[in-house]
């Protein structure tokens, strides 16, 4: 899979980022969503491939692309039966979210980006658009760490992973009421806290990477981010699991319906006949094969956003291939006129 569209997943992500970036700032977070789904539609509708939308801008605004079980793919394209045969091409579930941290962009702030995940047909968990509670941290705590424990008891494993006090620990956490009383414990047993308002998926693959000072993701987001987190953590070996939220009492604002049990019986439908059960990174992101891509649409913790020169601009972006065992960062400048000169760093 890697050989047929590694290359061209990154082309995706960078095109998501550019269209987003143009509106950083602007304060308005519709268009800044909007723009970035349209150019990774528009890009992945060139791919050899026959993909399958299994997250997407589904459920939450009922958006009109990148839909949940939207076929995407060069098959798409007006008179494809002329030039292309299905059979041929190679079938494959795609999980997006093609402008992580809408609020982030809007307002200038980092840690935005355009993500996506890959695996064979089936490879990937539909998750619905419920809420998820997440616990992210790196490879040495794999298994040790678990999200049935108490916040202070995985600091504990955590810093004995990590061979470091607890106090020189960094958990972020997304600043929303639901965790006061985590954020309270976390202090209480002496890490430190790095609040965000937005983009969890950043912060989860974060705690893989040394040198972030991102020790571990606790608390409750998006459960569709859960999954594109877990096929990046899938691939780099870190710590990920994830617990499905239910309960409206829970969160109490937001994306889920209006009731428990109508929230259960909507799980049910969709095969998931135990709502407790705690996902790792291996069940979210099952598939024999995963690729996980991202381009900073602005500046992050793990990659730089997009910067626009006379003539183009220049993206950075990283794609994780558990086939190749890799994560590489990609740097790359897009000419859209032929530039007098280019910077080289
Ligand atoms: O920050 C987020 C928003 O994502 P997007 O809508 O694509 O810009 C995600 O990283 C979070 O995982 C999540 O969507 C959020 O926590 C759920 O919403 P909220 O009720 O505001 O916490
Ligand atoms: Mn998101
Ligand atoms: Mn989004």
């Amino acid at each position: 899979m890697d050989s047929v569209i590694g290359l061209e997943i990154i082309e995706v992500v960078e095109q998501a980022a550019i269209a987003s970036a143009r509106w950083m700032g602007k304060g308005d977070k519709n268009t800044a969503d909007h723009v970035a789904v349209e150019a990774m539609r528009e890009r992945m509708n060139r791919i050899h491939m026959r993909g399958r939308i299994v997250i997407g801008e589904g459920e939450r605004d009922e958006a009109p692309m990148l839909y949940i079980g939207e076929e995407v793919g060069i098959c798409t394209q007006e008179n494809a039966k002329d030039f292309c045969d299905p059979q041929q091409l190679i079938e494959i579930d795609i999980a997006v979210d093609p402008c992580e941290g809408t609020n982030l962009v809007a307002y200038g702030q980092n840690g935005s980006m355009a993500v996506l995940a890959i695996a064979e047909k089936g490879g990937l968990f539909r998750a619905p658009d419920f809420y998820m509670k997440k616990l992210a941290a790196p490879a040495c705590a794999k298994n040790h760490v678990d999200i049935n424990k108490s916040a202070t008891e995985n600091l504990k494993i955590l810093s004995d992973c990590m061979s470091r006090s607890i106090e020189e620990l960094v958990v972020v956490v997304m600043d929303r009421p639901r965790h006061k009383g985590l954020i309270e414990e976390i202090r209480n047993a002496g890490a430190r806290v790095r609040l965000i308002s937005d983009g969890d998926v950043s912060a989860a693959i974060s705690c893989a990477f040394s040198g972030t000072n991102i020790h571990a993701l606790m608390g409750i987001g998006a459960a569709p981010e859960g999954v594109i987190s877990a096929a990046a953590m899938r691939c780099l070996g870190g710590h990920f699991q994830g617990q499905l939220i239910y309960d409206p009492e829970v969160v109490k604002t937001g994306l889920i319906g209006e009731s428990k049990e109508s929230n259960i019986a909507r799980l049910q439908e969709m095969g998931i006949t135990d709502p407790d059960r705690v996902y790792n990174a291996e069940e979210l992101a099952s598939g024999d094969t995963v690729l996980f891509a991202a381009s900073g649409i602005t500046p992050g913790t793990l990659m730089q956003g997009v910067r626009f020169f006379k003539g183009g601009a220049r993206t950075h972006s990283l794609v994780i291939s558990s086939q190749s065992s890799t994560a590489r960062f990609v740097d790359t400048i897009h000419m859209n006129d032929t530039p007098k000169s280019l910077q080289l760093r």
